[in-house]
């Protein structure tokens, strides 16, 4: 899988370089290149915003090196198709743009999965008030495009995003996370919060472990585990549940 990231702070991505993504990008299995935005500028200041048409606070990002940056991206990925994931994907062999926006649609485990069966996948990462509205509209002439928010709060660009969206369906490509049974079990991906966990000591400050969880009594742990999952998901995000379970 190969993923590409836009953005004027390159830096940023170092993070990528830890933990499992990191080992996911030594080992092969996704491979991710980070592009300064700036490299696309011409003038001494190397300038990718300027002043919104029709007034407005802020800045918007200009379309011209954001245009050239995105056709180098897709005419190189034209040359040497990525290998997408197991599973079927989406069908449509166009690369798939994404740009993080706060009027996006909601990033889900959901999107993660289906992220997760992409072979080409760009992030365009937006600063200032956001990107000139043509980038879009040009670049699905070549492409899917899909704005995508992470949830409804208001962060400064698309950066923090794009790691957020990296790391979960990253993990759900094959091969990153050693045991992929560690994966099934988790909060979205069965449509409920996930259950509580212990670990030893079985007594720790006065507190105990819930004996079931002691017994070796496999199907009543199951059994307690997903009533847990209930009970937690119908405290705490009750929308998640269906009518008859809220
Ligand atoms: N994913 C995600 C995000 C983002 C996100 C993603 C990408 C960019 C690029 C730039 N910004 C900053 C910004 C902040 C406020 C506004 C709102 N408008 C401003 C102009 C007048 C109208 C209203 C726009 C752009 C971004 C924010 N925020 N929250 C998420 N879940």
């Amino acid at each position: 899988m190969r993923v590409d990231i836009v953005t004027i702070f390159p830096e940023f991505f170092q993070v990528l370089d830890v933990s499992l993504l990191g080992k996911a990008r030594q080992d092969g299995i996704i491979d991710v290149r980070v592009h300064d935005l700036r490299d696309a500028t011409t003038d001494r200041h190397r300038t990718v915003d300027d002043t919104p048409y029709g007034g407005g606070a802020g800045m918007v990002m200009k379309p011209e090196p954001w245009g050239q940056t995105i056709d180098a991206i897709l005419d190189d990925a034209a040359g040497q198709p990525a290998v997408p994931a197991e599973g079927s994907g989406s069908g449509d062999a166009r690369p798939l743009v994404v740009f993080p926006s706060p009027a996006g649609t909601v990033f889900t485990q959901a999107t993660a999965r289906r992220y997760a069966l992409e072979p080409h996948i760009v992030f365009g990462c937006g600063r200032y008030e956001g990107i000139d509205q043509r980038v879009f509209d040009d670049t699905a002439e070549r492409a899917r495009v899909e704005l995508v928010s992470l949830g409804d709060y208001v962060l400064n660009g698309g950066e923090v995003a794009v790691t957020a969206m990296i790391e979960a369906f990253g993990r759900l490509v094959p091969g990153v996370v050693g045991n992929p049974e560690s994966l099934v079990e988790e909060s979205h991906e069965d449509g409920l919060l996930e259950y509580p966990s212990y670990t030893k000591p079985a007594l720790w400050r006065g507190r105990e472990v819930p004996d079931v969880l002691l017994s070796g009594h496999h199907a009543k742990i199951a059994a307690w585990r997903h009533e847990q999952q209930i009970e937690r998901t119908r405290r705490v995000r009750p929308e998640l549940l269906p009518p008859e379970l809220r």
